[in-house]
């Protein structure tokens, strides 16, 4: 078994019964959807929202129920992948795309529950690219701006060179920082652009991390421990 499927198995262990999940994006996440199909298939009751239109394909093919967004109330648990994740449980996240639709289901989440290997865990922020969510609109513009930070800003494209456009219709600009000394501060920085709808700065949303290490070890970081 690989890295990323022990921890996202292994998160899967606080899936109760009735409870409303948040499903991730990404190659991490998926071993997770597929545990809690299993779950559903075994009778178990829950209901999920899905972080992308990929995440929500698969788990309708596993026959998780997908809940119109209307009808949750708060989200009990959702399980997500990172790119990096730092001693503080901060977070980058977006390099699956899907950065948004991610901080909108966190921010419902009693509990965020990050899944990864050892080669997420870092000191600090900012070696992986921070993407970034912007409108199409003056898009040049906008990647001036986010240059002014002290970035290398590079807008992403696909394998066959067009520019990827996210579930939302938006760009993603991929911006190299190196580090990040204030991951707060740069959230804000980030986000007061005019054209940035929002970046892949997750600050003080996790609550646990379980990092699976190449050994079979697996840790669970608590936030704030
Ligand atoms: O944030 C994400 C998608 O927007 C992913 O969770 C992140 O990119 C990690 O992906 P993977 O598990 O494939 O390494």
């Amino acid at each position: 078994m690989n890295i990323k499927q022990l921890a996202a198995e292994k998160a899967v262990d606080w899936v109760e019964d009735g409870m409303t999940i948040g499903l991730g994006t990404g190659s991490t996440a998926v071993y997770a959807i597929r545990k809690i199909g299993e779950l559903v298939q075994q009778g178990m009751r829950i209901q999920a929202v899905a972080t992308s239109v990929e995440s929500e394909k698969l788990a309708r093919e596993l026959s998780i129920p997908i809940l119109p967004f209307a009808e949750v109330g708060m989200i009990d648990l959702t399980i997500d992948g990172a790119d990096e994740v730092d001693p503080d449980l901060n977070l980058i996240k977006g390099g699956g795309g899907a950065l948004l639709r991610e901080k909108i289901v966190a921010t419902r989440s009693r509990q965020l529950m990050i899944v990864a290997g050892e080669n997420k865990v870092v000191k600090r922020l900012g070696e992986f690219p921070l993407p970034v969510e912007v409108v199409t609109f003056a898009h040049e513009w906008t990647i001036e701006k986010l240059a002014s930070l002290g970035c290398t800003p590079v807008l992403r494209k696909k394998e066959d060179g067009d520019v990827f456009v996210t579930d939302n219709g938006n760009y993603t600009v991929d911006c190299h920082f190196k580090e990040i000394l204030n991951p707060a501060r740069m959230h804000r920085q980030l986000n007061d652009i005019a054209g940035v709808v929002d970046n892949g700065l997750f600050v003080g949303l996790a609550s646990a991390a379980v990092v699976a290490y190449n050994s079979g070890t697996i840790e669970v970081r608590r936030a704030g421990q």
